[in-house]
């Protein structure tokens, strides 16, 4: 590819698409970025800062994003020479496609004329046919309503059809004459009520742009053990294309996911008990704010998808917290970008909330798989957020906050994601504890082998009892439970399983300071006494890292995301599991 302005960088590598329908991801993926238009500069900028910092604490330089800027907006008229087309260059667009992940800031759309909007240009360019827009309460967030933290839902929004297409014409001009000369002597439409002074716009919706957009809101329901997925249209007045939509999503959840109707339907459940229902946007607008925990994924067009996501974002504290992405699930395209625009008025004066950018970058580092980096984005907005150290927006709402600049909240919460684990269980914040000072004692030491380990762990568990952590007895208890951790770790990755372990988990707590040693100690511990199954499995009162811990009577699996105690089965009440990673 030639490029004009848009420069390669020298180091990195492109993100590319398996034919097993999985991103390649490499160490040094080069990924796109356009700073945007009004605020864009100021939230990228920090943004950039947050994702870099996440990813060099997640992985100590081992992996690293290689951006690439491309222009579009104000910055790419001016650079492009001011013509009509330098708005959004096509350079732009194929090195977007090109290098297929991208974070993007927002760009101005003129209303009622002029160009049309360059941020629905890209979605249909890049055929991004879906518009993930997940709402969610961050805890201390101010919110207009009583029980913000009912709200979490993920939006479905299609993002190339309906109105939004641009297709329209102007009232007077020769071709909505052409239009409505059309409707009314070819089609015989006689509804509309002032053809003289009507501009017309087209609103098409298919049956392929409903079932992907559908497909894969049921798919995201499955993936994340979701209760139900809510068709939202209008069915009702635009009965061919809203109500159309409707139908076809039921058809696409009976036969593609085996759904059967619930009492004579149309509501229907999948196999595994995901309830796909609909309502009628108005309604569906009042009862997200009266009765939220009744929606987990909505799925609807893109003018309702529009509205909704603005103001689902009202109730978690506003559009400066709320990310998105617009993604193609086929062909790996995926360009993330916050719900809201270039709020002109705020420009360059470095005040807004960068968060919704960075939760989008956050989305970004989840997609290509580095869950370690966006969960420490994630610990670090919260650690701000507690701290009550916020930008303007949260402030004039929040009692005795601290009110910070766009980069000064960015330094903030890059300081947040240095905070101590805690679970909100002192015995399991105890046990992580545990875990953290066995890692730091092993680590500093010269020697690398089991009998060094059993004496870091003695030791730490000394300290701690001294520094007053835990009582003696408690101390004790802890360490059995550590041993055991500890040896079932060492015998899955030394069995060769290391890719069992599932990296979602590995940044929690126990489960982290365990993996970081044995991946760091290497075969230098594959002695760890090999345990009896009995010895190694663990029981309800006991406290265990994050693992999958499987009844032994029963195969009920249990998935504990974070160290926790262990309780009784909750499908046969025994008391013993078995732990996998
Ligand atoms: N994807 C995109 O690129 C989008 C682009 N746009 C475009 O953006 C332009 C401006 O649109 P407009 O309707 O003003 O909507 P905006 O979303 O840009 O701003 C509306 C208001 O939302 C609040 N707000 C927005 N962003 C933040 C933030 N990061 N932190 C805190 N508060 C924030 C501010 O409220 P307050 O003043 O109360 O503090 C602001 O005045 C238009 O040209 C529009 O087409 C709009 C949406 C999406
Ligand atoms: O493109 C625009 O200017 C606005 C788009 C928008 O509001 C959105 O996608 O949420
Ligand atoms: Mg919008």
């Amino acid at each position: 590819m030639v490029l004009k302005h848009i420069c390669a960088p020298e180091n990195g590598e492109k993100i590319t698409m398996g034919d097993d329908g999985k991103l390649n991801v490499p160490d040094q993926p080069i990924v796109t970025f356009i700073e945007g238009d009004g605020i864009g500069p100021d939230i990228w900028k920090a943004t950039r800062a947050m994702l870099d910092a996440a990813v060099e604490k997640a992985y100590a330089g081992s992996r690293k994003i290689s951006w690439m800027e491309v222009y579009a907006g104000e910055k790419a008229w001016n650079l492009y020479g001011q013509s009509d087309d330098a708005w959004l260059p096509k350079e732009s667009l194929d090195a977007m496609t090109e290098y297929l992940v991208g974070l993007k800031g927002p760009l101005t759309t003129p209303i009622g004329g002029g160009m049309g909007s360059l941020n629905v240009a890209i979605r249909q360019v890049m055929d991004l046919y879906v518009c993930l827009r997940p709402v969610k309460h961050f805890t201390g967030v101010p919110s207009p309503v009583k029980r913000p933290e009912d709200v979490d839902m993920v939006i479905f929004r299609e993002n190339t059809e309906d109105i939004y297409a641009g297709i329209e014409w102007p009232a007077g001009s020769d071709d909505v004459k052409k239009v409505i000369d059309f409707l009314q002597n070819e089609m015989g439409v006689s509804k509309i009520r002032f053809p003289e002074s009507s501009g017309i716009g087209v609103k098409p919706v298919s049956q392929e742009g409903t079932a992907r957009l559908v497909r894969a809101a049921i798919q995201y329901a499955i993936d994340n053990e979701l209760k139900s997925v809510t068709l939202v249209h209008k069915g009702n007045i635009m009965k061919y294309t809203e109500g159309a939509f409707r139908n076809w999503g039921y058809e696409i959840a009976k036969n593609e996911f085996g759904a059967v109707e619930i009492d004579g339907g149309p509501w229907c459940k999948l196999p595994n008990g995901i309830v796909i229902k609909d309502a009628i946007a108005d309604i569906a607008l009042q009862q997200v704010l009266t009765r939220p925990t009744e929606f987990d994924v909505i799925a609807t067009l893109n003018l309702n998808g529009d509205y909704l996501s603005d103001a689902l974002a009202a109730q978690v504290g506003g559009i400066g917290i709320a990310p998105g992405a617009n993604i193609n699930y086929t062909s790996g395209h995926a360009i993330f970008e916050a719900t809201h625009g270039t709020a002109p008025k705020y420009a360059g004066k470095d005040m807004v909330n960068p968060s919704s950018m960075t939760l989008s970058g956050e989305m970004m580092l989840r997609y290509l798989g580095w869950t370690e980096a966006a969960d420490l984005v994630l610990k670090g907005i919260n650690g701000a957020i507690a701290a009550k150290t916020v930008t303007y927006d949260f402030h004039r709402l929040m009692e005795g906050a601290t009110k910070l600049s766009t980069s000064e909240f960015g330094d903030a919460v890059i300081a947040h994601m240095g905070d101590a684990e805690h679970t909100g269980d002192e015995v399991a914040d105890q046990y992580d504890q545990l875990a953290e000072r066995f890692k730091e004692l092993f680590e500093s030491g010269a020697e690398k082998s089991s009998e060094f380990a059993a004496t870091a762990m003695e030791k730490a568990r000394q300290q701690l009892t001294a520094a007053g952590a835990f009582s003696e007895e408690q101390g004790k208890n802890l360490k059995v439970f550590l041993e055991r951790d500890f040896s079932q770790m060492a015998q899955t990755m030394r069995d060769g399983a290391k890719e069992k372990l599932n990296p979602s988990r590995v940044s929690v707590g126990a489960l982290s300071s365990l993996y970081a040693l044995l991946n760091a100690a290497g075969l230098a511990l594959s002695s760890v006494a090999v345990r009896t199954q009995k010895a190694l499995s663990c029981r309800s009162g006991e406290i265990t890292s994050a693992g999958t811990l499987t009844c032994i009577s029963c195969d009920h699996e249990l998935h504990f995301k974070k160290t926790g105690r262990v309780p009784p089965c909750p499908k046969c009440h025994a008391t013993e599991f078995r732990k996998s990673y």
